[in-house]
């Protein structure tokens, strides 16, 4: 009995062992999070959850083109038009094809090929799939003999999506109905933009793609009017002008530079940039090339008729002003960090762009026009400079009819002189404006806002005007 009681260990080597494997456990994590950055943890944990989770949890729909022999399955016809829009430069190898009364040249994913699609927070790869080796012909002639009898010809193609089995529901209603959509404006003429991130290096450094849908058209934009019909009629011309590109031999290509404060609207004009264009959007993050070979091929896989944006260039040391950067050594170490400036982007796009004959934009955005390296504001580097400025009376109106559907109002004179009289963006206006769809009261918000701002403007200009006495 002794030896037995010998062999359960003590309380206190119960504690100690707890307590060592404790601080062990808190150690490793410790080191795990500080040494391996959080997405290789993100990647190595998906490989894990993709490895145990495999096969009990993922779903197969299958689209035939054909509906149980009975006739043609719209929703392939939907899929086949909605995967077209899919296809990215990942896909290397597509199929492509004209009929007659259309302009433009389609694509579509040849079979074995795989698209992947996220809609919501939802990942769905489809599959381009043949009918099973081993159907027999007269297996598969009976299965189809309706349709032959009404003198159609069926072919053997199908469509898998795979995805995880708790979105089954959702896939089913809204997924489905969303490519059924899709498939509607495309039939109207209808193209669904593409908004283009790229990847980083753990998930296979390519551009994703997601349907771009924004709503902010030239008319809904709250600017200067000169302004705004300067870069339509830009726009218009450019894209009027492809012989005389190709005649003088120069890159058909236009490039527009955004500064403003934030919220004064460059992303929207943006967009809304894109969808006068109808062209897709490249958002490139600069931070993330890290040699002007990587950049090269970056830029190979974008499309044609689309707009490059570098958002934020102030963010990027390489294009401030050197001369503002005070510190020599941090100079150094950050002309050492990148072998590029934004400079070698503009050439690069020059020699890459100027073979592909096709309309290209790039949009430079930035809060600090101040501090950008005057290389790249000399003439010529960018063709237009537009300054996004703080709300205007005439950029209000433009915002109340947005929001509230009204051209005139009782307040709008008060709103005017406060209005001319602060600073405030566009986008803390149309922060008011959406508290009520009541005119009387979202105007009444935008007032006490106004004054309120114009308080605080106020006082800074007094305690200014104080400190410049003193
Ligand atoms: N000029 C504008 N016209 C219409 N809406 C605007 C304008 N400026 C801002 N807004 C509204 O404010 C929101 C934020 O503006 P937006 O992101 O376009 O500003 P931004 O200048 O790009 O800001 P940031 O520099 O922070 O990216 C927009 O979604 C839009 O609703």
């Amino acid at each position: 009995m002794e030896g037995y009681l010998r062999l359960i260990p003590s309380n206190a080597s119960l504690v100690s062992t707890y307590s060592s494997i404790s601080t062990s456990w808190l150690l490793f994590k410790t080191a795990y999070n500080q040494v391996i950055p959080k997405q290789l943890q993100e990647y190595v944990f998906s490989k894990f959850r993709y490895y145990f989770n495999r096969n009990p949890s993922y779903a197969t729909f299958i689209i035939e083109d054909f509906w149980c022999g009975l006739g043609r399955n719209q929703l392939y016809d939907a899929a086949r038009a909605y995967l077209s829009t899919k296809i990215g430069p990942e896909n290397h190898k597509i199929k492509v094809g004209k009929l007659e009364h259309h302009k433009n040249v389609s694509a579509a994913i040849v079979e074995g090929g795989k698209i992947i699609d996220v809609f919501q927070d939802i990942t769905i790869t489809w599959r381009c799939t043949q009918e099973e080796q081993g159907t027999s012909i007269d297996n598969w002639k009976s299965k189809n003999k309706t349709m032959m009898l009404q003198g159609q010809t069926p072919s053997k193609s199908s469509y898998q999506i795979t995805f995880d089995n708790k979105y089954r529901g959702r896939v089913q209603n809204d997924y489905l109905n969303h490519v059924l959509n899709t498939y509607e404006a495309l039939m109207h003429g209808e193209k669904v933009l593409k908004l283009y991130t790229r990847l980083d290096r753990y998930e296979g450094e390519r551009w994703k793609s997601v349907d771009f849908r924004h709503p902010a058209t030239f008319d809904t934009i709250a600017m200067d009017l000169e302004l705004k019909k300067a870069i339509v009629d830009d726009l218009d011309k450019f894209l009027a002008r492809k012989d005389f590109y190709r005649r003088v031999g120069r890159a058909w290509k236009r490039g527009y530079l955004l500064y403003g404060p934030p919220g004064t609207g460059k992303s929207s004009l943006i967009a809304a940039m894109a969808n006068y264009l109808n062209f897709d959007i490249y958002d490139l993050d600069l931070s993330s090339i890290s040699s002007s070979v990587e950049l090269r091929k970056v830029m190979l896989s974008t499309t044609n008729r689309s707009i490059l944006v570098v958002e934020d260039i102030d963010c990027n040391s390489e294009v401030r002003d050197r001369s503002k950067i005070e510190d020599e050594e941090q100079l150094q170490a950050k002309k050492h960090a990148k072998s590029f400036t934004l400079s070698t982007l503009l050439n690069c796009i020059d020699g890459l762009w100027s073979s592909s004959g096709e309309a290209r934009i790039i949009v430079f955005t930035t809060n600090h026009r101040e501090i950008l390296d005057p290389a790249l504001l000399r003439p010529g580097r960018m063709d237009m400079h537009i300054h996004m400025s703080y709300c205007t009376t005439q950029g209000f109106r433009v915002l109340a009819f947005n929001y509230l559907g009204i051209r005139d109002h009782k307040f709008y004179q008060e709103i005017d002189g406060l209005v001319e009289s602060t600073k405030v963006t566009p986008a803390s206006l149309a922060e008011e404006l959406m508290k009520s769809d009541d005119a009387n009261v979202a105007l009444r918000e935008v007032v006490n806002f106004l004054k309120r701002k114009k308080g605080e403007e106020d006082q800074i200009e007094e305690e200014n005007k104080r400190q410049r006495t003193v």
